[in-house]
């Protein structure tokens, strides 16, 4: 049943809104990512309603993009051939203005690797999402004291580097953590959900930015909103998963089956997304 939200600041139903829009509709997300998480991300899109499809050859992008809803694309295991594919399909996406997502995994750990996210980033993404240590490595355009993939910041630590790169980029910027922050450069909004032990299964960072262009597929012109109500649902899912979890790899399968099952009064119930 859809609920009608009183105002902007009813996030929960807003949130249930959007989710019940993603199962109605199945949107095509084309996503171009690294091995590590290609399946806990296609497993993600599947369980929430989306349809994705890993498809990242630069010979096939130029038929496959058009048809894509969104597209997610995720320099996690990035190499110099995959590049020219990554953005080949954002070009893409731009033409047949498809709204699109930047992973920028790790951006601080190498020069190629930061000079093709800011590369990225100046092509005009619809969202940014990556952790603290990421946003601020694109912020200060260098590389970082860097634990690889995994955050050596809070996202707090990352809130005035997410707001100036917002504005500079014109993209949505989302940092994830204990309290996902998301910010259009002026506003600020925080989603509050979660457990401590997603950040011990490998790739949620990679599954949540899938879920987050599947939220703005569904909803392209209200790119915050979506963006943060991606984020309270996939960490409601994590919530619900770590009740019957005993470690990280059951948290990962219940997690999945949460977000399949996710209905109206749990979402209703749970959803923490609150202005900053
Ligand atoms: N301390 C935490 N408490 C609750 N949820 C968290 C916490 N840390 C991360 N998360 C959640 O785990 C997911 C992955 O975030 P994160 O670990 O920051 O990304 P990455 O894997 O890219 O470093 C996000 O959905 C985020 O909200
Ligand atoms: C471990 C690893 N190495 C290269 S990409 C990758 C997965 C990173 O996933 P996430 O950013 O979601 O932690
Ligand atoms: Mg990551």
């Amino acid at each position: 049943m859809e609920t009608r939200p009183n105002s902007i600041e009813d996030w929960p139903s807003r949130a249930w809104n959007l989710l019940s829009k993603l199962r109605d509709q199945s949107p095509l997300v084309q996503c171009i990512t690294n091995f590590v998480s290609m399946d806990l991300m296609a497993n993600t899109l599947l369980s929430a309603g989306a349809s994705p499809a890993m498809i990242h050859s630069i010979e096939e992008i130029p038929d496959f993009t058009p048809h894509a809803r969104s597209l997610c694309i995720n320099v996690g295991t990035l190499s110099s051939d995959w590049l020219p594919a990554m953005k080949a399909a954002v070009v893409l996406a731009n033409k047949f203005r498809k709204p699109w997502v930047l992973d920028p995994v790790a951006a601080g750990a190498s020069g190629f690797r930061l000079n093709a996210c800011l590369e990225l980033v100046g092509m005009k993404p619809t969202v940014i999402r990556g952790n603290g240590s990421e946003i601020i490595a694109l912020f200060k355009a260098s590389l970082g004291a860097s634990k690889g993939v995994d955050s050596s910041h809070e996202s707090t630590d990352a809130m005035e580097a997410a707001k100036s790169l917002a504005q500079a980029s014109g993209a949505i910027v989302a940092v994830s953590g204990a309290v996902d922050i998301i910010t259009d450069g002026n506003r600020v909004v925080g989603a509050h959900n979660g457990v401590p032990m997603m950040q011990k299964i490998t790739a949620t960072g990679c599954a949540v930015t899938a879920l987050i262009a599947a939220f703005v597929a569904v909803d392209p012109l209200h790119a915050l909103e979506a963006t943060a109500s991606a984020f309270s649902i996939f960490g409601i899912a994590g919530e619900l998963g770590m009740n019957m979890a005993k470690g990280p790899a059951s948290l990962r399968m219940h997690l999945i089956d949460s977000l399949y099952s996710l209905d109206q009064v749990a979402l209703l119930s749970h959803t923490k997304i609150t202005s900053l």
